[in-house]
């Protein structure tokens, strides 16, 4: 076996570039990873092998670098070719080999989900290759099957084992469980205490597996904190549920990893046959589908696969699937709401919405959809587009009216946000004081001190910061003093009940209170009738957002509703004779063809005239 040292000493200086010394760097900090050299049929070494499938990525990229001759940045952005996940390794007969190994040469990416897949094809290179190569194939062979860290069966042998427990279930008629196990925070841990101790648990994870089972089912570790199990000779269902809770409570136990006391839990999906498939993968599909729903329920939980989930699921990845092509073909746009100052009696701000016109659904509620492109990260990009989109459009406004964007706690994970923001401003030619970024408490309550770093930068560009619907989160208050806020908005929870509830009222006057008194403006959201804005007038309230003033409305509806606000020359007043609430039949905002907004905007503009 050779080190990576040797392989890269015997390289000519010039090869020995920055991804060589990254993985020589690497290498320092865990020497005794297993490093096999990747040669070609003339011995020049064209890559190695590790059992890290960021390594082993690492080295086909630096193994085409060698081959082209070229430095490494010049290949980076090439097309790579992703090997098809579901390869079978037995593809790799010897008529094959020349063929894969010429793939490798040409520079391929394993993924990293995949890594069984990557040891597989190694090990055809090698066998391929030439003496020096074979002295590390009886240790590649093992690694094809299973997991060197816990040693236990890889998701080649899982499948393989589930393949003929299947077989065997057929001929003898009973039953057959697989339950997919997630570790709930294990993330945590490796990032908190280092990957050293990440490891020592995900084997202490799995000798605790071992011990849950019975001689005869098979557990596997499919790859980072994911292990399934094969339950075999079930008569009913009852014993899957025992083995299933005996996982959950065997994995919330603490770890002690060298004095560390560590409590993590695990989720488990299960599926069941003849109930759920006799199919290998239509069986790991399902249970995954029910961890997907053990995880939704709140971790640390079992959950049985049910029908119910595989439509929600096609349902969601039906949405999913346009929500990532509707950013590319335009169909988002932004409405905006009025913020309006009761004292100058006049507009002073709009928010900005999101709505997604889709060509078959009609409006989608941003409540629909929001959450769903924060799980798939598609918020970072479309909240970039929402920005930019709103200062452009918000640019055109009279001088005195600020525009309010929503920002999600994604967005800040993507470090990017205070350049975004920069940006957006700078092509758009808003001034910052113009801008308020409107933030909930979840913002605070993740990754708080980075997040605290990026709103203290905002700030310092003169961006203003509002905390969004205030009064619903756990510690409200306490966030409070952690943040010069420059804004607080009631959340509209606490308007709606302003004239039923002595409790919402009693909230109301003391976060108006508390604004005075730390000199930061308060805004009452959702205000839906004359009777509410009077009673918040009552109360000292500053500024109102809500049906009552405007819906959301169109771009050119506002621009419009501002220009006639900018010609009246006295202010306007916010108390039409009929004083009606909203009609029922005026359907959500921008959610509906035949607008309300008009309307509404139409009214601001008749109480102008009044
Ligand atoms: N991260 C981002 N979040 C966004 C963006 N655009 C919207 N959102 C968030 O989606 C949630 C739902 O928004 P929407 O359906 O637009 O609802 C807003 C208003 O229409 C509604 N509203 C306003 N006045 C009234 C009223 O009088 N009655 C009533 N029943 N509803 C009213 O309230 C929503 C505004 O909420 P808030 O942001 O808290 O001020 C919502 O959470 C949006 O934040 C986006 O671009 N990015």
């Amino acid at each position: 076996m050779f080190t990576l040292r040797d392989t890269v000493s015997s390289l000519a200086p010039a090869r020995q570039d920055d991804l060589g010394r990254t993985l020589y760097e690497r290498f320092r900090e865990e020497p005794d990873t297993l490093i096999v050299p990747v040669v070609d049929g003339e011995d020049r070494p064209i890559g190695i092998v590790e059992r890290n499938a960021f390594f082993l990525r690492m080295a086909a990229e630096y193994g085409r670098a060698l081959y082209a001759n070229r430095p490494i940045s010049a290949l980076m952005d090439s097309e790579p070719l992703i090997v098809d996940a579901d390869t079978e390794l037995s593809e790799f007969t010897t008529d094959s080999l020349s063929y894969r190994a010429s793939d490798l040469l040409r520079g391929f990416i394993v993924t990293e989900r995949e890594r069984y897949l990557g040891v597989g094809t190694v090990l055809a290179l090698l066998q391929a290759s030439n003496e020096t190569n074979r002295r590390g194939v009886a240790q590649i062979a093992r690694l094809a099957h299973y997991d060197p860290l816990t040693d236990l069966p890889n998701r080649v042998l899982f499948q393989k084992s589930l393949t003929e427990a299947l077989a065997r279930r057929a001929r003898k008629g009973d039953q057959l469980a697989v339950h997919f196990i997630d570790l709930d925070r294990f993330k945590t841990v490796n990032d908190t205490l280092g990957h050293p101790l990440g490891d020592a648990l995900l084997r202490e994870a799995a000798e605790r597996l071992r011990r849950c089972v019975r001689e005869g089912d098979t557990v596997a570790r499919l790859g980072g904190d994911e292990f399934a199990v094969v339950q075999t000779g079930l008569t009913d269902m009852a014993g899957a549920t025992r083995l299933a809770a005996r996982i959950v409570t065997a994995m919330a136990a603490p770890f002690d990893l060298a004095g560390h006391q560590v409590v993590i839990g695990a989720s488990v999906g299960v599926s069941a046959a003849p109930y759920d498939g006799e199919d290998v993968d239509e069986l790991l599909k399902k249970a995954d589908m029910a961890l997907y729903r053990a995880k939704g329920d709140g971790r640390g939980a079992f959950h049985f696969f049910e029908q119910a989930m595989d439509e929600q699921l096609q349902a969601r990845r039906a949405l999913e699937l346009d929500l990532r092509r509707a950013l590319q073909d335009g169909e988002f746009e932004l409405f905006y709401q009025p913020l309006y100052h009761l004292g100058d009696e006049r507009v002073t701000g709009c928010e900005a919405l999101l709505r997604w016109r889709h060509p078959e659904r009609g409006m989608v509620s941003p409540a629909d959809f929001i959450p769903l492109a924060e799980e798939i990260g598609l918020i970072v990009p479309l909240g970039d587009w929402v920005l930019r989109a709103a200062c452009a459009e918000a640019a055109r406004w009279p001088d005195h009216v600020r525009l309010a964007v929503n920002l999600s706690p994604a967005q800040f994970r993507d470090r990017s946000l205070v350049a975004t923001v920069v940006s957006a401003l700078a092509t758009s030619g808003l001034p910052a004081q113009r801008l308020e970024l409107e933030i909930t408490e979840s913002v605070l309550l993740q990754d708080n001190a980075a997040n605290m770093t990026m709103l203290h930068d905002l700030k310092a560009l003169g961006v203003r910061i509002s905390m969004d619907d205030f009064g619903t989160g756990y510690s409200s208050l306490s966030y409070l003093r952690s943040f010069p806020f420059d804004k607080i908005k009631i959340d509209q929870t606490f308007v709606r009940d302003i004239l039923h509830d002595s409790d919402a009222l009693a909230i109301i006057k003391a976060v108006l209170d508390l604004g005075a008194s730390m000199g930061v403006t308060t805004t009452a959201e959702g205000v839906e009738t004359q009777a509410q804005l009077d009673a918040l007038r009552g109360q000292g309230c500053a500024e109102i957002q809500g049906y009552f003033i405007s819906r959301p409305a169109p771009a050119d509806e506002i621009a419009k509703m501002l220009g006639a606000e900018g010609e009246r020359q006295s202010a306007p007043s916010v108390s039409p004779q009929s004083g009606d609430p909203p009609s029922p039949q005026a359907g959500e905002d921008g959610m509906s063809s035949s607008s309300p907004v008009a309307e509404r905007t139409g009214e601001v503009s008749r109480g102008a005239a009044a």
